[in-house]
């Protein structure tokens, strides 16, 4: 029942560069945002400042509108869900539960009462006796979670929980956390993943954070917005590349024209011409851009303007099948090293490596962008991608 507010943070351990810079976010109360981004961008760092386990170097955080930076973790009104569950192994399931209520002396019989509607929420109520060595992944993780809600925070913060779940019950967990979140909205809730499907559906709001020097050049965060917006309006190429799976395809292109509904570019190195629906008219002709369009927003055949290139192998998955193209233009092909072009087709299609095949882009899907990587204007309206309308 607390907004989390993070401005201009910034970490740094000792001496070295800051690990997260510029941090601006504010997560609503009832919101839950999901922090992203590749590995050792700073995920779990900036959630364990969130948690008061890690200091803030510079900026501020407030939850509920109070300035938390030099407050306890145990006084900022949190409960963290870890990874690794962190159950005592000699308590029981219900002791677990219990363990923080007791600590903050609540009465017995509310913690009983706590603990006990908690645990039919998580359908761990015949399992109160037991010892964490004695439940399967899973239940420890429901156990792990059920501890944080009894103690009603106005904060939830999750690291990870379901990595070190099978698939299945990954997927199954993921619901419960939806559902639980939907039935006990009140809470904000940040939530570090690096799993795409955790992201796009847990999520009200992504943050992406960037890696590496655009770290130093632009700050941590990538882009911050809707799973929606981050997939049909990535802000860049990092972006673009790394929310997606498989990822965007990206082809070398050239301006040749640019109008007020669409822009023409040539694909390099062929004299393929591709409409796109972006506005380009801020750049001149023959500036080079980044073509880029997901796979599954590719269609084989001709029906649409389409380029042509030879199948090199393809991956079937029964409900659709991949089929990895050479990119083909000399600087992309895969004989050069670089990426294939994915396409992805209904399960029942059959390529025989080394055929031509026509894929069609059709203008709407395609993504351009400039030489610094910045994406133009896509020229779709937001209720044709099913975008949030600003209110
Ligand atoms: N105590 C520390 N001293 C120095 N550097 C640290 C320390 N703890 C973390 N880092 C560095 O901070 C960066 C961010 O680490 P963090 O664990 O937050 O990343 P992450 O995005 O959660 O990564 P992953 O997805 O791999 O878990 C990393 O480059 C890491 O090496």
């Amino acid at each position: 029942m607390a907004s989390i507010e993070l401005k201009n943070v910034f970490k740094a351990y000792g001496d070295l560069p800051p690990v997260i810079r510029e941090v601006d976010l504010q997560i609503a109360q009832g919101e839950f945002c999901v922090f992203v981004g590749p590995s050792g961008c700073g995920k779990s760092t900036l959630l364990r400042m969130i948690a008061g386990l890690e200091d803030i170097t510079a900026g501020e955080l407030r939850i509920g509108g109070a300035l938390m930076n030099e407050v306890p973790p145990a006084h900022r009104g949190v409960a963290m869900v870890f990874q690794t569950y962190a159950l005592f192994p000699h308590m029981s399931v219900y002791e677990n539960m219990a363990f923080g209520l007791g600590l903050a002396k609540v009465d017995k019989k509310v913690i009983d009462e706590k603990v006990r509607a908690a645990a039919k929420v998580l359908q761990l109520d015949h399992l109160l006796e037991r010892k964490p060595k004695a439940l399967s992944g899973g239940q420890r993780q429901r156990v792990a979670i059920g501890r944080a809600i009894v103690r009603e925070p106005g904060v939830f913060l999750f690291d990870e929980p379901l990595s070190n779940l099978d698939a299945a019950l990954r997927v199954q967990t993921r619901f419960e956390i939806a559902k639980l979140h939907r039935d006990f909205g009140r809470a904000s809730t940040v939530y570090v993943t690096h799993d795409q499907v955790e992201a796009m559906t847990l999520a009200d709001r992504i943050l992406l954070l960037n890696t590496g020097e655009a770290v130093a050049r632009e700050g941590s965060v990538a882009q911050c917005g809707s799973p929606l917006e981050l997939y049909h309006r990535p802000r860049n190429l990092f972006v673009a590349g790394f929310i997606g799976s498989p990822k965007m395809n990206f082809l070398k292109a050239t301006l040749v024209s640019a109008g007020p509904a669409s822009a023409v570019v040539s694909v390099n190195g062929t004299n393929e011409r591709l409409e796109a629906h972006v506005d380009a008219r801020a750049l001149p002709s023959g500036t080079p851009v980044t073509l880029g369009i997901r796979p599954e927003h590719t269609e084989l055949g001709t029906a649409t303007q389409h380029i042509v290139r030879p199948v090199q192998w393809q991956e079937r998955l029964g409900e659709s099948t991949f089929l990895y193209l050479d990119a083909g233009d000399g600087e992309h092909s895969l004989a050069a090293g670089g990426d294939a072009l994915v396409a992805k087709a209904p399960g029942h299609t059959h390529a025989v490596a080394g055929h031509r095949i026509a894929l069609a882009m059709p203008a709407a899907a395609i993504h351009l962008f400039d030489p610094q990587g910045h994406a133009l204007p896509r020229l779709i309206a937001d209720t044709d991608l099913l975008l949030p309308q600003a209110a």
